[in-house]
């Protein structure tokens, strides 16, 4: 059975706004292993047409086309990428090597689409480009080498998968006499093993050198003569076995993209830089937002004790019990109103025994104290000789207090107070410590006042608690305040102390499920956490809109590269590549542009984040650029991820051109 049969093949090019051209009119022929033939034919006659469609290059066609009985006619995608792989190898008159592979890399390449094992594609390319005299040269460029040489790479390319076919057009053209006759010869030697090779040329003293000579003219076959037998002398198949079904690998196509990338260097460069900057910025932001966050919350909690959970009745209960809502007698009523007044000057409600009972046995809670605080705009005020401060928060003093907050003296005792660093600036210029001072309340409807004596001073100038005007007294003395003036003291807060510090997360949750609030200070600063939060997403989404402008950056470039690239993409197709790998290779590229980028744009990020906290250090005590892991491993994801879904036009663009007009190509 001949290898390759022609029956009634016809070939019609589809031109815009005309009849078809026929190119190839009712060829039938057939070829046999051991063939050398010529394709002889004027400019234009059908010959590159003709090398195309057996080639598997093209496949719209009428007619049958039969490699070794199979019709190339009914081949899909995947058969085509098979014969390729497997059947047919190319030698073009212009070489068509990949310029930025070297010699190795440019023959292991049909191997290396089929993910043929490392030593193995290396083993073989090296024999082929042994046997082509080029061992000397196998890791230069195609540049640094003659035509002569280059013609022999490809031939070396073409022969690496142990092919049935070679299919050479014009193999010599670009070649002077003695290097024609070199490459002919090595040409000859390929058919004396057993391959059908199937030639274009112009040149009658190629054509001489052939076992068969077919003219072409017009479309059709005018002359087929045989000049000898095949040549065929020992068939050699090698022993290797055939390279198998399978593709390129994702470690494959990531070299290939690295090896393209390092030819354009500064061009990937600039564009990894480019786009690193909307990376940078974003972590940037979430890097604030972290930096303000920790700040507020640091300086918040460093003013209360971690075994402390603070407990104020629900707002919505103001005068009822938490937990009971059936409370609606007039009783209730009038205490309402009578706390809502109250409630100008003070804010919550007072604890019920049951309440103090129910919190009391909650598990991990060491002890209960009670406590009492008023807040007041005016109100409530501290006068010393003729000085007097306005209080804004009146407290008893608790366990919830932080001691190393005590800046002066000492904690209040019987019949002490302990002024805020503002109230004792306002009282006098001197230290306000062990002086007597007169403390003025509005205990339910009256006004009354007493004396204390000034025990310590709570807050620095430095922090931030230091500028709310506070003073405190214990609650015992409260107390007895209250009985002197025949009210009853009802705490309206209590602190539950934690066995550890651990517990008192989850005793916080227990009271916050039961329908108590925590402190109004921790209220505070989860609004202001909930308000930094989006604060903070709205400037990384800002700072994301640049992320645009990368992506529009890449596929640009991508564009332009598939652009300079449509004849590798044509060889590669040639070689056996499928749809998917040049995909493949592209998308490699992208992510590898992505990767570069995440790394410069959080480098960027640490740079500048080192700056601006030296700065912040100066300035806050501070370090207001936090760069946490998530931010990081977020930017990295987001740089990948951007830059691949930018290839996507491109990578399909490529993968969706035509092998015949990618190597047409110049
Ligand atoms: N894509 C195409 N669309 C329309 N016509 C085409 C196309 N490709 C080739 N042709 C026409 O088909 C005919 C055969 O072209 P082909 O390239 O096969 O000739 P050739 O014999 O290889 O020529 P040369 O020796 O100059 O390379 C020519 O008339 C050419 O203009």
């Amino acid at each position: 059975m001949s290898v390759l049969t022609l029956k009634h093949v016809n070939k019609y090019y589809k031109v815009a706004g005309n009849q078809p051209f026929q190119a190839l009119k009712d060829v039938t022929v057939s070829f046999d292993k051991g063939e050398l033939v010529a394709i002889i034919g004027e400019s234009g006659s059908g010959k590159s047409t003709l090398m195309n469609l057996i080639g598997g290059l093209d496949s719209d066609f009428d007619g049958e086309i039969l490699f070794n009985g199979q019709n190339l006619g009914t081949f899909k995608e995947a058969d085509f990428v098979k014969y390729h792989k497997e059947n047919v190898g190319f030698v073009f008159q212009s070489f068509n090597l990949i310029s930025h592979l070297n010699l190795l890399d440019n023959v292991t390449m049909a191997m290396t689409l089929a993910n043929t094992s490392k030593e193995e594609r290396i083993k073989r390319a090296k024999e082929v480009l042994s046997d082509m005299g080029l061992s000397d040269h196998i890791y230069k460029k195609p540049d640094q080498i003659s035509g002569g040489q280059k013609q022999r790479v490809a031939i070396a390319r073409a022969l690496v998968n142990d092919p049935d076919i070679i299919i050479a057009d014009e193999p010599t053209g670009a070649l002077d006499a003695e290097t024609t006759e070199q490459v002919l010869e090595i040409i000859t030697d390929i058919a004396k093993r057993g391959k059908l090779v199937v030639m274009v040329t112009h040149s009658a003293q190629v054509a001489g050198h052939c076992s068969r000579i077919v003219s072409i003219d017009n479309g059709s076959i005018v002359d087929d003569k045989r000049n000898s037998e095949p040549l065929i002398h020992e068939e050699v198949k090698s022993s290797q076995p055939a390279v198998g079904n399978k593709n390129l690998s994702f470690f494959s196509a990531i070299r290939l993209a690295l090896l393209n990338m390092k030819e354009k260097l500064s061009r990937n460069l600039l564009v990894a830089v480019g786009s690193s900057i909307g990376i940078m910025s974003v972590i940037l932001m979430l890097a604030l937002g972290n930096g303000v966050k920790t700040y507020i919350n640091d300086t918040m909690n460093s003013f209360v004790n971690p075994l402390v959970t603070e407990v104020r009745m629900p707002a919505d209960t103001q005068g009822e019990e938490a937990g009971s809502d059936d409370q609606t007698s007039l009783e209730a009523m009038q205490r309402q109103q009578q706390m809502e007044m109250q409630s100008m000057l003070t804010a919550d409600a007072p604890f019920q025994t049951e309440n103090l009972d129910e919190l009391a046995a909650l598990p991990n809670v060491k002890s209960l104290e009670k406590g009492y605080s008023l807040l007041s705009f005016g109100a409530n005020r501290v006068a010393y000789d003729e000085n007097e401060s306005m209080i804004l928060t009146f407290a008893t003093v608790s366990s919830n207090l932080n001691e190393s907050n005590l800046t002066a003296g000492n904690w209040p005792e019987a019949g002490q107070i302990m002024l805020s660093q503002s109230v004792a600036d306002e009282l006098a210029e001197d230290s306000m410590i062990g002086r007597t001072v007169t403390l003025t309340l509005t205990l339910g409807e009256q006004v009354v006042s007493r004396e204390f004596d000034v025990s310590g001073i709570f807050g620095s100038d430095s922090d931030a608690m230091s500028g709310m005007s506070a003073a405190y007294v214990t609650f015992e003395d409260l107390n007895d305040w209250y009985q002197a003036e025949n009210m009853t003291l009802e705490p309206n807060v209590v602190f539950l102390l934690a066995e550890t510090a651990d517990d008192t997360e989850s005793i916080k949750n227990k009271v916050k499920d039961m329908g108590y609030q925590g402190s109004a200070q921790e209220a505070m600063t989860n609004m202001f956490n909930e308000m930094l939060d989006v604060l903070t997403y709205v400037l990384a989404a800002v700072a994301g809109i640049s992320l645009v402008v990368s992506a529009i950056m890449i596929l640009v470039v991508l564009n332009i590269s598939v652009v300079e690239r449509t004849k590798e993409i044509g060889i590669l197709k040639a070689l056996g590549a499928r749809k998917k790998d040049i995909r493949r290779i592209f998308v490699s590229e992208a992510f590898l542009i992505g990767l570069f980028s995440g790394v410069i744009g959080i480098a960027f990020a640490f740079g500048l984040g080192y700056g601006i906290n030296q700065f912040s250090l100066n300035v806050f005590d501070v370090p207001i650029i936090q760069i946490a892991n998530e931010n990081i491993v977020m930017g990295l994801a987001i740089s990948v991820v951007i830059s691949m879904l930018a290839s996507f036009l491109p990578s399909q663009r490529a993968a969706g051109l035509d092998p015949v007009e990618s190597l047409r190509r110049e």
